[in-house]
Order: structure tokens, then sequence, then C-alpha cells
């Protein structure tokens, strides 16, 4: 017996998901907002992207796989700038990076935000221009910020004074002047998980504009005048739909503006208003549209540099998972259908927790649909969990599946580009699964599956 007719045997025993999740009509159907733009399930039932069906792909290169849409990517690098017209959009890489995906970015005309040595040398080896690119991170090392001047990164975002007084000290030696803009803590608090939520007063990044550290800061890059000051940078958090956040941080931030310009005399030309734009992730997100969210930001942008007579900054924004996020999904294969009577049915797959984190960690939800195939019954209430050896391995708390679910069936779970291969793990020695980027009918590996000769590679004596 399935869950769903458990629950219908046993009334309140059987778990009916979250209150917003609802029975479809079509378990079949695709909705639009989850899934890359171009997914579509073929005449045989099953999804295809790029042109190509996932039962090829899955045969092709295997499962686990996150499946890139490459057009899509594109369309959204090219949707953020025109919406953002005049203002540099960061790419934030933190989200995924890879040579493949740096070279999109920059073709489409795009900036780039590295936050680690790693990640700048991934940008810096697919041939991104150091001066388009930006350099984050709350504990940068001496050697991190040595490389950053060496290669003449465009912006150092500084996020602390032992940083300012270090990145100075080698801007001296080395007789460079880099670009930075301060980290400024707006006291937002932005409506988000804990966890990336970066803007209220209790947390490691920033410098407090309330306690007055920001002010300081800026006043001491003035005086020492090694560093060339460009402006002013926030953060509020990650998954936020709620606009008001941004538009609280953009008036608090441009007091601080006009703060430095009364005691200094100094105008800063830059403004960065961070990413953390919110997406998909069940069908009830209905995130703002690129549009919509320039729309806002711009028009208090300008309104409190009126009020304060203040010139209009040069903007900067900072997407990550607005861009990359909506344009993958992961292809699974089912192991495993288990019915626990009255509780639930788990569908387990052959990757989990090492593939994707975000559910474990900050109780995420996601979405999932049977791909390999469209099938004619009832949709059931289903877990989708992990093969880790961990019963917190789950990959999709709630969805409905098709009841004739078996093992053999593909399964793909919508919204996985951002903070999923980025944050992967090798979890229980899980090898972590390979990027596939699709586009006009043809497929290629853009990361490949680790092995284990990978994992071994590491293993010493
Ligand atoms: C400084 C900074 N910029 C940009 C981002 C990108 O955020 P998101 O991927 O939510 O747009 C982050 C991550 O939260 C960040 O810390
Ligand atoms: N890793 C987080 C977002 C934090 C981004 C970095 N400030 C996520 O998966 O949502």
């Amino acid at each position: 017996m399935r869950a769903h007719e458990a629950g219908a045997l046993h009334g309140d025993l059987g778990s009916r998901g979250p209150a917003w999740l609802r029975n479809p009509e079509d378990v079949n159907a695709l909705v639009p907002q989850l899934w890359p733009r171009t997914v579509t399930r073929t005449p045989e039932g099953g999804l295809s992207v790029g042109g190509v069906s996932v039962t090829e792909l899955a045969a092709d290169y295997g499962t686990p796989a996150y499946l890139l849409d490459e057009d899509d990517l594109r369309a959204r690098c090219r949707d953020f700038k025109a919406a953002f017209a005049g203002a540099d959009v960061y790419y934030a890489g933190k989200s995924f990076l890879c040579k493949a995906v740096v070279r999109a970015v920059e073709e489409e005309g795009l900036f780039l935000d590295v936050c680690s040595g790693g990640e700048l040398a991934v940008a810096l080896a697919a041939g991104f221009p150091p001066e388009r690119l930006g350099f984050h991170g709350n504990n940068k090392s001496v050697r991190e910020l040595e490389r950053a001047l060496e290669a003449g990164v465009g912006r150092i975002i500084v996020d602390s004074f032992d940083e300012i007084a270090r990145l100075t000290e080698l801007s001296r030696t080395s007789g460079k002047r880099p670009g930075v803009l301060i980290r400024v803590t707006v006291g937002v608090e932005a409506h988000t998980h804990e966890f990336i939520a970066t803007a209220h007063e209790d947390q490691k990044f920033g410098f407090s504009l309330a306690g007055g550290a920001a002010f300081a800061a800026a006043a001491r890059i003035l005086d020492d005048g090694v560093l060339d000051l460009r402006g002013l940078h926030s953060h509020i958090g990650s998954q936020i739909f709620d606009t008001s956040g941004f538009e609280v941080a953009a008036r608090r931030i441009l007091e601080l503006q006009a703060q430095i310009r009364d005691a200094r005399g100094v105008e800063l030309p830059e403004l960065d208003l961070g990413g953390g734009f919110g997406i998909a992730y069940t069908t009830q997100d209905n995130p703002s549209t690129p549009g919509d969210l320039a729309k806002r930001i711009n028009k208090i942008v300008e309104s409190e540099c009126e009020l304060a007579s203040l010139r209009v900054p040069h903007l900067s924004i900072e997407p990550g998972r607005a861009i990359v996020g909506p344009a993958v999904f992961t292809l699974y294969e089912v192991g495993t259908v288990k019915d626990v009577d009255g509780i639930r049915t788990y569908v387990s797959v052959d990757g989990g927790m090492s593939d994707n984190i975000r559910t474990a960690l900050y109780d995420a939800s996601y979405s999932a649909t049977l791909a390999n195939r469209s099938s004619a019954a009832e949709p059931m209430l289903a877990r989708v969990v992990g093969k880790h050896c961990e019963s917190g391995d789950i990959v999709v708390k709630d969805e409905f599946l098709p009841a004739d679910v078996q093992p053999g069936d593909l399964v793909a779970v919508p919204g996985t580009g951002a903070y999923c291969r980025s944050m992967a793990s090798n979890y229980n020695h899980v090898p972590r699964p390979p990027v596939v980027a699709v586009r006009d009918g043809a497929a290629r590996v853009i990361v490949r599956r680790e092995t284990e000769d990978d994992l071994l590679a590491l293993d010493v004596g």
C-alpha cells in the first residue's frame, strides 16, 4: 500500500505533506517557473532538455547528473543585463563555478564575483578579464590578496580592519592601488533562513553601519590614501522574495554615503547592492523578474539620492542563484520504493545529500517529477531520499509522484544549479556527479563525474 492510500485509510495517521502542497490535477505537468526554458515533456512522455531526451542523457552520462540548459543560463544573464542596463551585473561564482560557465558569463557581458583563491583560479584559468572580477571574503589570506593584486582584480570588497591593514601594506609594497568597496552590514533582517541572511547585526560579514565601524573603515582608507575607495557594498542574504529588504538596505547605505560626503567631502562613485534574489523551488514560489527588481531598486536609489542631494552612484548587483539556479536540474535513477505503512513512501535515488546538501542544511523545499516517462497512475505523496548513511539525507521532503514509480525510473529535481554542485561533498565516498551542458540538440560534459580513482588520489599511504 502506498502512503497516500494509507492516509486515506488511516485518516490523520497518514502524512499529507505541508499545507501548501496540492495534489496535482496532472502529475505529469511541468510548472514553468520551476524548469529551465527548453525543458519539455516529449510526445513519448519523458523530459527533454536542449532538444535531447533525458533518457538518452542518462544512458550516455549516467546518473546522478546535473543537466545544465545552456540557452536558459545565457538568457538569464541577458535578462539581468538588460534589466539593469547601465549597471554592472556580477555573476556570484560561489553559486556554481567551472570554466565553461565562466566563459558563458564572460561572453554574455557580465562581471564575476569570486570569494576564494580557488574561485579566482578558475576564473583566471578560463581567461576571465581580471578587471571585471570582484573579490569577496571575510577572511582573505595574505596569499589570496597578493594573487588578487598580481592578477589586477577590478574590485576587492574589504570586510574587516585587519584586511584593510593587510591590503594597505601589500599595496604599498607592491606599488599597486586596488579599487576597493567596503562591505557594510546594514542591519536588515532579511526574511530567509537564518544561515543565509547576512545583514543583521550579529554575524561575521562586513562593517556595522549602526555601530559606526563602516564609517570608520571609510575614514581609515581615505586617510591612508593607498587604496582606491570606489564605494560601498551591501548584501543582505540569499533566496529573498520580499524586495523591501533591498529597499531598506539601499536607503541605509545611501545615508552612510551622505555621511561620508558631509564629513570628508568625498562622494563615492559606486554602489554595490549584492545578490540574493529568490527563485522558485516549489509550485508556490513566485519570484520577481529581473525587470521588477531593477525598477524597484533603481527607484529607491534615485529617490534617496535626490533626497540627500547625492549624485546617483554607478550601481552593481551580484546575482548567483537567480542566474544559474533555475538553469539546472538533477537527474537521478530510482533504486528503491519503500512504503512505511501509514506514514509515507520513500523513493530512494542514487545521489542525495552529497549532491544537494540544501535540504538537510536549510530545510529547503524542492520539487520533483518522473522524467523518463509520463504516467496515468494516481499522484502519490512521496519523499525523495538519497543513498547516504544519514536519516536526514532527504532530497525532496514532500512531492506528488505517480503511484507507479518504480526502480529504474528517472526522477528530475529542478532548481539545483545554485549551491548544489558548489556545496557537494564526498560523504560516504560517493563520487560527485558531472555537470552536462545541453544546447541545440547536443550535450557536452563541462565538469566530469568524479571517479573512485579521484577519491583514492588524495589518500596518502
Ligand atoms: C557578497 C555576496 N554576493 C552575492 C551573493 C549571491 O547570492 P545569490 O546567489 O543568492 O544571488 C552572495 C551569496 O549569498 C554573497 O555573499
Ligand atoms: N549557500 C546558500 C546561500 C549562501 C550564499 C553565500 N552568502 C544557499 O544554498 O542557499
